[in-house]
């Protein structure tokens, strides 16, 4: 694991406190379906502390559906959903709501307030839970300064470029020093460079916070890069890990259809001899 650089000590809040042995998300058997469609079926995989789930598959296979239901945003029609080591089914809007405050989202398209700066849209959750004018703003620039958007700060959305954007929704996302990060298609409708920037800040976060996250993605590429690559702190940029190894916390989940057709590493992944899974990776 690589060192925090200091100035990304600060605030760093304690993890939330969790029941030996449990997973931070764990799907047990969870199907779900929209107007007589199923769109997930038996759904059952387990995401550990530190880990890097990358979700991916065909479009329609039921990908945002999933994570939007480990925020609690849906309930399953059955089965169990546990977030760190506890049900969300039974849990008040209340309890759902102060889970939430230990999970930072990444919405497709950014899902910025058009009409707040950069600065309110990245404090929004910290207004939210009242925290003081002159905190909120040190944590606004600490996480700007780690999306490297700090001069961005008192302009509105609408007049940065689709990349930065993305970029102030995932400085939204960690300025509460997460214990999970839901990333759905970080880099959709990008283009392949500003791609691989967005990539290299989810390894930053990865390796400088070893938060677990589960990150959707169209790009086979996206999924490799963070695979293979590493935070360094000394260059203050990715790079590959060497003698080609692989990153050991980044694991895959593959949907079609509604259904799981691989859960497990990348070497797995690289190598497995499922027909399917192979003409998908082609
Ligand atoms: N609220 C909803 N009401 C009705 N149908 C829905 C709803 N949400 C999702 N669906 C349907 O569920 C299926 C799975 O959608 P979902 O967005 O989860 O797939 P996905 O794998 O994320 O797709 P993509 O890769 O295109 O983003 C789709 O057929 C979609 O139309």
């Amino acid at each position: 694991m690589t060192l925090p650089t200091p100035d990304l000590q600060v605030a760093a809040q304690p993890s939330i406190e969790m029941p030996p042995g449990a997973a931070i998300v764990e799907f047990k058997d969870v199907s779900i379906g929209f107007e007589q469609n199923h769109v997930l079926k038996n759904i059952s995989f387990r995401v550990e502390r530190g880990e890097t789930r990358i979700i991916l598959g065909p479009a329609g296979g039921g990908k945002s559906t999933l994570l939007k239901l480990a925020n609690g945003l849906l309930q399953p029609d059955s089965g169990e959903i546990w977030i760190f080591g506890k049900p969300l089914s039974g849990m008040s809007e209340r309890e759902i709501f102060e889970l939430r405050a230990h999970i930072g989202m990444v919405f497709q398209e950014s899902a910025l307030f058009d009409s707040l700066t950069v600065e309110d849209n990245v404090a929004y959750r910290l207004h939210e839970e009242r925290v003081p004018e002159e905190e909120a703003h040190d944590r606004v620039v600490e996480a700007l300064r780690f999306v490297e958007l700090e001069k961005a700060i008192a302009k509105f959305p609408p007049e940065l470029s689709g990349g930065m954007r993305r970029r102030v929704s995932i400085a939204r996302a960690i300025i509460s020093k997460p214990d999970l990060i839901l990333y759905d298609s970080p880099t959709g409708g990008l283009d392949p460079i500003t791609s691989t920037t967005i990539i290299e800040l989810v390894v930053k976060q990865r390796d400088v916070s070893n938060t677990t996250s589960l990150l959707i993605t169209h790009r086979l590429q996206d999924a490799f890069t963070l695979a293979t690559h590493r935070f360094s702190p000394s260059t203050g940029h990715m790079e590959p890990i060497p003698d080609g190894k692989l990153d050991p916390g980044t694991k895959f989940l593959v949907l079609n259809e509604g259904k799981i057709v691989f859960d497990g590493t990348t070497h797995e992944l690289t190598h497995t001899q499922d027909p399917w899974l192979r003409a998908y990776l082609e």
